[in-house]
């Protein structure tokens, strides 16, 4: 095998009064598939593995096995908590080149109120790892990175194992390579609470034109049963075939996997930067050109969705104004073009103030009217009462971070969660005055498509 010795570090860590060693060791590799490898994990590491891409595709994150996880239930300090710990962590790595860097990968569930028994019963409301075995690919070049964490001060025999382990996976993962996947076969298909949505949209336009809110952003799921158990590396293998132009993830707890191909930034900070991005306001995808074009138009001109828009707007740009100094913002909004829809985009970006970091912002910012609403405590109210499921990740932030303060969280929309042989899809969109509900039900149709199509269905297209 080709390799070469990038770096190997030892450093102490105190962790709940306890002394800990943290090993790094990282080695680059000539040539590896990112799915490959996630699928070597198959065996050993279900439940404990990650797999993110971002949008430009500069950048694919895989992660087999859990060296450590942040996890808890905590309403109102979870990113805080999640902060704290993390950095306790890895204040003693060294910094520097950043594929060498541990990164820690997760997520915030959208709600911590939200109680609804269902598939996300047992998922903690912040869930992130610091993987065993970490592949970061990035301009092309592959660096696989162990890390150990131990309270053995001499580890050299737990390191030779991993070392061992992380060969053959590895191996495992190039002779893999050329494996296709088959779609899954649905064998029943059911929307849920489509009467209840479809009743839910007119009582919330009836509060918005109450002036007890300005939007709010109503989801729904849809249920799909399957022959057979569908395994995660064949869904991600689907999406990152058929969805290049969105940000791939998927995180594993337990029995779920959660996965999904999302074309919406929360935030992103590189050096010091941060990147969000405004995307709300929607309309499907034209069968020709001119058509498409035509589409496109009548969005950007539609009162209605602008009005979705522009909450969005608003909100975050203040957010980056209390955060950030130096900022970009577009006058308007442009088209954004993905497979199936398009949407009113506005990209934000700025210099972090001194003491902001990615998981402040990622704090003030969850959740945005793109998925919540305005205002927001109330949004969150009406989402509560008139939402009969629970969202889980559902259009809650996933992403990762470093230990310098660089990473980037996805809104975790198009997405579904994966349990054996079942699976539930989520789609929403922004409930504003004039919102109706068939026009509404359709546009989350449209969302549904990527992760119906992934998992082997169709509608309507
Ligand atoms: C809620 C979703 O998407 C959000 C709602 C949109 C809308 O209503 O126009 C558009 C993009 C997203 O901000 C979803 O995809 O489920
Ligand atoms: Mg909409």
């Amino acid at each position: 095998m080709q390799q070469k010795w990038y770096q190997s570090t030892e450093v102490e860590v105190d962790s709940l009064g306890q002394s800990l060693h943290f090993y790094m060791e990282t080695i680059e590799v000539s040539r590896l598939s990112a799915l490959a490898f996630y699928a070597a994990g198959e065996e050993c590491y279900k439940g404990e593995r990650f797999y993110w891409q971002n949008r430009e595709k500069t950048m694919t994150l895989v992660g087999l096995g859990h060296a450590h996880t942040i996890q808890n239930n905590a309403q109102h300090e979870r990113f805080d908590a999640v902060e704290a710990e993390w950095k306790n962590l890895t204040k003693n790595c060294p910094k520097g080149q950043s594929e060498l860097q541990p990164i820690l990968f997760g997520g915030f569930t959208f709600d911590p109120q939200n109680n609804v028994d269902g598939e996300w019963t047992d998922f903690p409301e912040a869930y992130f790892a610091l993987a065993t075995f970490q592949l970061v690919i990035r301009d092309d070049k592959a660096y696989v990175s162990i890390h150990l964490l131990t309270q053995n001060h001499q580890a050299e025999d737990q390191l030779e194992v991993l070392r061992k382990e992380r060969d053959h996976l590895i191996h495992a993962a190039q002779v893999k390579e050329v494996k296709t996947y088959t779609k899954p076969d649905i064998t029943n298909y059911f929307e849920p609470y489509k009467e209840p949505y479809l009743a839910s949209i007119d009582q919330v336009t009836a509060l918005i034109k109450q002036k007890k809110a300005d939007k709010v952003v109503i989801a729904r799921s849809l249920a799909l049963q399957f022959k057979e158990d569908v395994s995660a590396p064949q869904v991600l293998s689907q999406i990152i075939h058929e969805q290049p132009e969105s940000y791939l993830f998927g995180l594993e707890h337990k029995d779920l996997l959660f996965f999904g191909a999302s074309p919406e930034r929360l935030v992103k900070v590189e050096e010091g930067r941060a990147f969000s991005s405004c995307i709300a306001g929607s309309i499907k995808r034209g069968k020709t050109a001119e058509e498409d074009e035509t589409y496109g138009q009548s969005l950007l001109n539609d009162p209605k969705n602008s009005g979705e828009h522009q909450y969005v707007v608003d909100m975050i740009v203040d957010t980056f104004r209390k955060n950030c100094v130096d900022m970009t913002v577009p006058d308007r909004p442009r088209l954004l073009k993905i497979r199936d829809i398009q949407h009113l985009y506005t990209p934000v970006e700025g210099q972090l103030n001194q003491n902001a970091t990615i998981l402040q912002l990622t704090k003030s910012l969850h959740p945005t009217p793109a998925l919540g609403g305005v205002p927001r405590k109330e949004a969150l109210a009406a989402i509560r009462k008139y939402e009969p499921m629970n969202r889980g990740l559902y259009a809650a932030p996933i992403g990762w971070l470093d230990a310098e303060g660089n990473g980037e969280f996805a809104v975790a929309i198009r997405s579904a969660a994966l349990l054996s042989d079942k699976a539930y899809l989520y789609a929403g969109g922004g409930i504003v005055a004039d919102s109706e509900p068939q026009a509404e039900y359709e546009e989350t149709l449209v969302k549904f498509r990527p992760m119906l199509r992934a998992l082997g269905g169709r509608l309507h297209e």
